[in-house]
Formats: C-alpha cells, sequence, structure tokens
C-alpha cells in the first residue's frame, strides 16, 4: 500500500501546547512518496516538537495523522518503526557505554536481526553500501559526534523504511560528509522513500530538497519550491522583515600570547582515543583561531588537554606566560579560560536543572562574592539578561535545560560563557542547530569578545563559518596540527587537504606556526 499512496504522511491541525508554550498550532503539511521535504524555522518554531509527533515520541494534544492515505493514530516509536519510519534525533539516543551493534540491536526487533554476528555484518555491509564508514565493535562513549551521528541514520537504514526523519543530520558532518549524506537521501528518495529533513542550512536546503514547509512560533507561515526561492525569502518567511545579517566580522588585532601548547603529546586514554603529536599551538589576544577537521581526529582530546581534562604526557601549557601543565579544570577557569563543549546536553548543561543552576555549572567562578558565598536573586537576573541578551526562547530562569529547544540551549550556553569574558574561549561548534538569525548574533557576539582582547579557539567542521570568523585557519586531522595561516592564504581546496592530513610532518610545525 505504502508503494502506491497519494500522500506518504499528512498532517492534519497538529496542534501541542507546553506549560507557557504553544509548541504546535495547528500544522498543516504534506509529504508525498519520494519527496525530500524541509522543514525550516527559527529556534524554538516548533520544528522538532513537530517531527517528535510524528515519530510518536510526543503525544499532540489535537490533530490527525494520515499514513499511506489512511488516518493513523502512532501509538509510540516501536509503532512508527513497524510503520516504516526512522528518526535520527538532534541529541543521539545511544548509550554510552554499549558498542555500535548493541545500540543498533536495542533498536530493532530481535526476529529482524537474528544475532549479534549477523547484525555487526550488515551494519558493516550497509556503512559500506552508503559510504558512512563506522565501527560496529566501538563502544559509543569513544566516537565523536560525527560518528555518533553516522551511527543513527545507519540504524535507520537497516530497516525497511518509507519515511526518513533527520534532525538536523548535517550541522555536525564536514563538507565531504555531507556530500555522501546527500548522495544517499537522493537514492532513498528515488527508491521512493519520503524524507523530512530539519535543516538551518538554508543553501543546503534549496540544492537537495523538493519542497519546504516555514514554521513560525508553532504556525506554518509558508511552503515553497526551494530551488525557486532564494534563502534570502526563506529567512524572512522563517524570521520576518526585522532580519539583518552582519555580513563582515571585521580582522583581529593579535596582542600578546595568551595560550601556547608547547610539544604537547597525548597518548590515547581509551582503545579508541586519538593520540594527539607534538602539538604546538598559540592563542594571542585580539585574535580568533579556527581548526576544521574531520569529526574524531583529536578534536576531543585537544579540548579536553586545554580545558585540563586529559593530563599531557610530554609538553608544556602555559595560561598568560604561567605554566599551567599540572593544574586541573578549577585552576584554568579560575585563570581566564572557558569552552564551550560539542555535547550541550550533558557536558554544556543539565538537562534536569533550572537555568540558573545551569548558568553557575561555569559561572560560579565570576558569580561568587570574594567569601565564596552565592547570592540567589542577583543570579536570578543575570540569568533572565543572558536569556534576553542572546534572545533564549524560554519563558524565564527557572525553566529546565531539558525543556530548552536546540537551538536555544546552544545559544544559552555560549551567552554563558561570552558573559563571563574570558581570556581564552575554546568553542566547539559555535552555531550547531542554531537559526540563521542567531548565529549571526554569535558571530557578531564573538567578534565583539576578541576585539576586547579574548582569545578564541574554534572548532567546527562548517568551513563557511570557519572563513567567516577566524583570523587564522587550520586543520587537525589524526591528532596532528597543520600549519595555521590566515584565512586568506589558504584556499578551501588547502584546508580540504589539511583535513585529509597532507601537510607537513610535526617537525616543522613550530616554524610553520610561527608568526
Ligand atoms: N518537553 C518540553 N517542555 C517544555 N517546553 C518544551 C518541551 N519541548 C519543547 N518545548 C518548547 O516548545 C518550543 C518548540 O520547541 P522545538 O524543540 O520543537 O523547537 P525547534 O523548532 O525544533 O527549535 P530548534 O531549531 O532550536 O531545534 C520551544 O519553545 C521549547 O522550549
Amino acid at each position: 500500500m505504502g508503494a502506491t499512496a497519494s500522500r506518504r504522511l499528512e498532517l492534519v491541525g497538529i496542534a501541542k501546547a507546553y506549560p507557557g508554550c504553544i509548541a504546535n498550532d495547528r500544522v498543516e503539511m504534506t509529504v508525498k512518496p519520494g519527496e525530500i521535504h524541509a522543514l525550516v524555522g527559527e529556534n524554538g518554531a516548533g520544528k522538532s516538537t513537530l517531527m517528535k509527533i510524528i515519530y510518536g515520541v510526543v503525544k499532540p494534544d489535537a490533530g490527525q495523522l494520515i499514513w499511506n492515505d489512511r488516518e493513523t493514530l502512532i501509538e509510540g516509536p516501536a509503532h512508527a518503526r513497524r510503520l516504516g519510519m526512522g528518526m535520527v534525533f538532534q541529541h543521539f539516543s545511544l548509550f554510552q557505554t554499549l558498542t555500535v551493534t548493541e545500540n543498533i540491536a536495542l533498536y530493532l526487533p530481535r526476529q529482524e536481526y537474528g544475532s549479534l554476528r549477523r547484525l555487526r555484518d550488515r551494519i558493516l555491509s550497509v556503512g559500506e553500501a552508503y559510504g558512512l564508514d563506522i565501527n560496529p565493535d566501538r563502544h559509543v562513549h569513544t566516537l565523536s559526534v560525527g560518528e555518533q551521528q553516522r551511527v543513527e541514520i545507519v540504524r535507520c537504514l537497516l530497516q525497511e523504511i518509507q519515511l526518513l526523519i533527520l534532525d538536523e543530520p548535517t550541522a555536525v558532518l564536514t563538507p565531504g560528509e555531507v556530500t555522501h549524506l546527500v548522495k544517499v537521501l537522493k537514492q532513498l528518495a528515488s527508491e521512493g522513500c519520503s524524507i523530512l529533513f530539519i535543516s538551518h542550512k538554508l543553501e543546503e536546503v534549496r540544492t537537495l530538497c523538493d519542497r519546504a514547509t516555514i514554521l513560525r512560533g508553532g504556525r506554518v507561515t509558508g511552503s515553497c519550491t526551494p530551488a525557486e526561492t532564494t534563502s534570502e525569502q526563506i529567512s524572512r518567511m522563517m524570521l520576518g522583515d526585522d532580519l539583518h545579517i552582519e555580513k563582515s566580522m571585521g580582522v583581529g588585532a593579535p596582542g600578546d600570547d595568551s595560550l601556547s601548547l608547547e610539544g604537547v603529546s597525548v597518548s590515547p586514554g581509551g582503545a579508541f582515543a586519538i593520540a594527539l603529536h607534538s602539538i604546538d599551538l598559540t592563542l594571542r589576544a585580539g585574535e580568533i583561531t579556527g581548526i576544521a577537521g574531520v569529526a574524531g581526529n583529536g578534536q576531543d582530546e585537544l579540548v579536553d588537554l586545554i580545558n585540563g581534562e586529559l593530563a599531557p604526557d610530554a609538553g608544556k601549557l602555559l595560561l598568560d606566560g604561567r605554566d599551567m601543565t599540572a593544574e586541573g579544570v578549577l585552576a584554568r577557569r579560575r585563570a581566564g579560560l572557558a569552552t564551550v563543549h560539542a555535547d550541550r546536553l550533558g557536558r554544556g548543561s543539565i538537562g534536569a536543572m533550572s537555568l540558573t543552576e545551569n548558568r553557575l555549572l561555569t559561572a560560579y567562578v565570576t558569580d561568587s562574592d570574594a567569601h565564596g558565598f552565592l547570592h540567589w536573586r542577583p543570579l536570578t537576573e543575570r540569568t533572565r539578561e543572558l536569556i534576553q541578551n542572546y534572545q533564549v526562547k524560554a519563558s524565564g530562569p527557572d525553566d529546565t535545560a531539558a525543556s530548552l529547544s536546540g537551538g536555544n540551549l546552544q545559544k544559552f550556553i555560549i551567552g554563558r560563557e561570552i558573559a563571563q569574558a574570558p581570556k581564552v574561549l575554546v568553542c566547539f561548534y559555535p552555531t550547531w542547530g542554531v537559526d540563521v538569525g542567531s548565529a549571526n548574533r554569535i558571530h557578531v557576539e564573538l567578534a565583539r569578545l576578541r576585539d576586547e582582547g579574548t582569545a578564541i579557539l574554534i572548532l567546527t567542521e562548517d568551513l563557511d563559518e570557519l572563513y567567516l570568523l577566524c583570523d587564522r585557519v587550520g586543520a587537525i586531522c589524526g591528532g596532528q596540527l597543520s600549519p595555521l595561516k590566515p584565512g586568506h592564504e589558504v584556499s578551501m581546496e588547502t584546508l580540504g587537504q589539511w583535513m585529509a592530513g597532507t601537510f607537513s610532518a610535526p617537525q616543522t610545525q613550530g616554524v610553520q606556526n610561527a608568526h
């Protein structure tokens, strides 16, 4: 029946309210068989909620769902999967202590995969068929964000699938990986599988999707054929007429060395962790340095090393000229180091805690008084300011982190770190899942922080963002750092080669990185 249906999915009057917020307001939408359909909208517009309703994770307050021309009540995700739906969530639903194969086994009915060995073989063959390289034996906690996402995608492709829902699947992929994924999605669509795709990358929506539905404040505000619509027109449907995008971030005026790694090496902390080899890196006050790289090439280790969570085997770390190699996380934070982690709901925040409490997780150094006491009222007030300044969609400082949409949580976390005016800011994926307007605000704030003298390190796979923001760019591959050079001296092709590991040996790094 699925193959002959005229509508793979139709939503009629779908509504969902949370305390203090209407997440979906009488949403109407149709997805045809084999159609790649984008759902776009600002942070908190209700996109994830709508996807969760389709997939049976969230029950709507009202409305109907028509599946393959028949009204259907989705009882839950297992039911949705039996019907032929698969979903890749924004925050991965993987068990960290289990292997890739074990995780996927939990998701499929036993009769479908037989034994773990057979499942392992199927994972390998599906991964190979779609160019999604994953090792079925690795434990999920050893995988980078990008690798975990590949597991989620492969897991959906193991079943007979008629509708694949992807909540920002490309946000953490490199351009090469995105190209791969686009191929996979186009192939699936040509086989009749419909794709529902949430993305904040409007150019990607324009090149990939047949139709787009635009949500604003929980309501459908328009739909279009993306190839025939400009990104600017789509942005206006999403954000209204007040959209203003600052296109240039200016350039830094580098001052003194704020943080230096001198010949730092780290042996792998676990069976699958990446060793760092003789890293020389200097971050200067008033400068943004950007490091590109395919996920899982040592970025996590580099951040943990700078942060004080990973001790080096050799080499030195200097913060503001002080040797802090032997110091831990707290001492480094007190010395003015701040970090925005890749994992925003886990390391970046605690879901069950309020926004004020989450602010305190890292701001207690700046927010406590001279005697170490905390004063709740000013803290709440500062949290309220943070919510306003970064236009975080929340009803107030008492909201839990888990109740925020992904992009709004990202805005909150990055705003929290910027507000502390650190001397050094290390920032993983600064605008992951953030809509165009808010991404621009974050870029402007990062440039302002740089101009005030902070040394900023950005790790991202978004090369457009890297070139837009960074004064110097480089790449990390296999735990080795490429040269770092001004953006205008490094073409995207060269940077792509560096990401693939084609650059001079580490012995010469000190020379190449010298300014
Ligand atoms: N479990 C929840 N409890 C309370 N409020 C919620 C919950 N889930 C979502 N919301 C609220 O519903 C609104 C829509 O959230 P949703 O996650 O659907 O947005 P989104 O469009 O996917 O945003 P983003 O682009 O940031 O991912 C937000 O204001 C969010 O705070």
